[in-house]
C-alpha cells in the first residue's frame, strides 16, 4: 500500500477533462470536484447526526454537526478561489457547459432535503439516472435532521402537536407554535436542558454557514455572469437571491425574539 494507492490518486488526478482550450477551465472543474467531495462527507456526517439524534445519543450528534458546519465553512471560503476567474475568462468556458447546471448536483439536493428544504420539482433533474435518483428520493422521503430534533423534544416530554409528529414527511415542515414553545423553554433554562440547548446551537451554526454559502454563491455568480439567465433555465441571480429567504429551522431563529 502506498500513498497514491490508498488515495486512488491516479483516478482522482485523471478525472479533469476540460472541453475548451481555456486554461481557467481546470479551476472551474476542480472547484466543483472539491465541492462534491466535501458534500460527500457532509452527507455522511448528516446521516450520522440524524441516526445519533434518533438513538438519543446527542453528544455524538454534536461532533457530526460541528464537522458539517466546518465543512460548510470550507465551501464558503472556497468561493474566493473561484472569484479569481473573471467574466471574460468564464465567457469562454460557458458555451461548453450547454444546459448543465448546479441543479444536477444530486449530492447538493440530498443535503438540502436532509436539512428539510424539500421541493419535489427539484427531484426531476435526476429522473434519468436511477442510482442518483434513489439517493435524492430517499433524502426526500425520510425524516429530516430537524424532524429528528423535534421528535427528540417530544421524547423529552415537550408537548409537540400531533400535526407535527404525524406530518407528511415529503413536505417542508410548516413553522409551528408547539415547536417554538419547546425551544423557547430550552433557552429560558439552559442548565436544565443543556444537551437540547447545545443541539439547537449546533443547528443554528449549521444554518448560518449554509446561509453564507448561498450568499457567496449568488455574489460570485453576479460578479461572473451579471444578470444573464442560468444555464439551468432560471433567471440566474434573481432566482438565487430568492433562495436567500429559505429558513431551515424557523423556530430556532424566532425564539430569540421571545426571550
Ligand atoms: C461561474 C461559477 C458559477 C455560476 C455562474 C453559477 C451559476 C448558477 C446559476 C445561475 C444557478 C441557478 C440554476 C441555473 O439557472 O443555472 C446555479 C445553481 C446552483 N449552483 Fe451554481 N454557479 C457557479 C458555480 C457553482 C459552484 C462552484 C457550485 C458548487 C458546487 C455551484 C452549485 C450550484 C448549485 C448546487 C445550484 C442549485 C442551487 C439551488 O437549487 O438552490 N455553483 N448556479
Ligand atoms: N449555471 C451556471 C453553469 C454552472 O455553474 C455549472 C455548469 C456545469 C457544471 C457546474 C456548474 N456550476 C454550478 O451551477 C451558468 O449559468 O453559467
Amino acid at each position: 500500500m502506498s500513498y497514491a494507492d490508498y488515495l486512488d490518486l491516479d483516478r482522482i488526478l485523471a478525472a479533469q477533462h476540460p472541453l475548451s482550450r481555456d486554461p481557467n477551465e481546470l479551476l472551474f472543474i476542480i472547484q466543483h470536484q472539491v465541492s462534491e467531495l466535501w458534500m460527500r462527507l457532509m452527507l455522511h456526517e448528516i446521516d450520522g447526526a440524524i441516526a445519533a439524534i434518533r438513538d438519543d445519543h446527542l453528544p455524538q450528534s454534536f461532533k457530526a454537526l460541528a464537522r458539517v458546519s466546518r465543512i460548510m465553512e470550507q465551501l464558503v471560503n472556497a468561493w474566493s478561489v473561484l472569484a479569481t476567474m473573471t467574466p471574460s475568462e468564464y465567457s469562454i468556458i460557458r458555451p461548453h457547459l450547454a444546459n448543465s447546471s448546479g441543479f444536477q448536483s444530486f449530492q447538493y439536493r440530498a443535503i438540502e432535503f436532509r436539512l428539510g428544504n424539500k421541493n419535489p420539482a427539484l427531484i426531476e433533474p435526476h429522473r434519468h439516472d436511477p442510482a442518483r435518483l434513489a439517493v435524492v428520493e430517499a433524502a426526500y422521503a425520510e425524516p429530516s435532521l430537524y424532524d429528528e430534533a423535534v421528535r427528540c423534544l417530544a421524547r423529552r416530554g415537550f408537548a409537540i402537536g400531533p400535526a407535527v409528529l404525524d406530518r407528511d414527511l415529503t413536505q417542508r415542515m410548516p413553522e409551528d407554535p408547539t415547536i417554538l414553545a419547546a425551544w423557547t423553554e430550552v433557552y429560558r433554562d439552559p442548565d436544565r436542558h443543556f444537551d437540547l440547548y447545545e443541539l439547537a446551537e449546533e443547528l443554528v451554526d449549521l444554518e448560518e454557514a449554509f446561509r453564507l454559502w448561498r450568499f457567496r454563491h449568488v455574489t460570485t455568480v453576479e460578479r461572473i455572469i451579471g444578470f444573464k439567465r442560468g444555464t439551468g433555465g432560471t433567471a440566474g441571480v434573481s432566482y438565487l437571491r430568492k433562495m436567500l429567504d429559505v429558513v431551515l429551522f424557523p423556530e430556532l431563529w424566532r425564539l430569540r425574539t421571545e426571550l
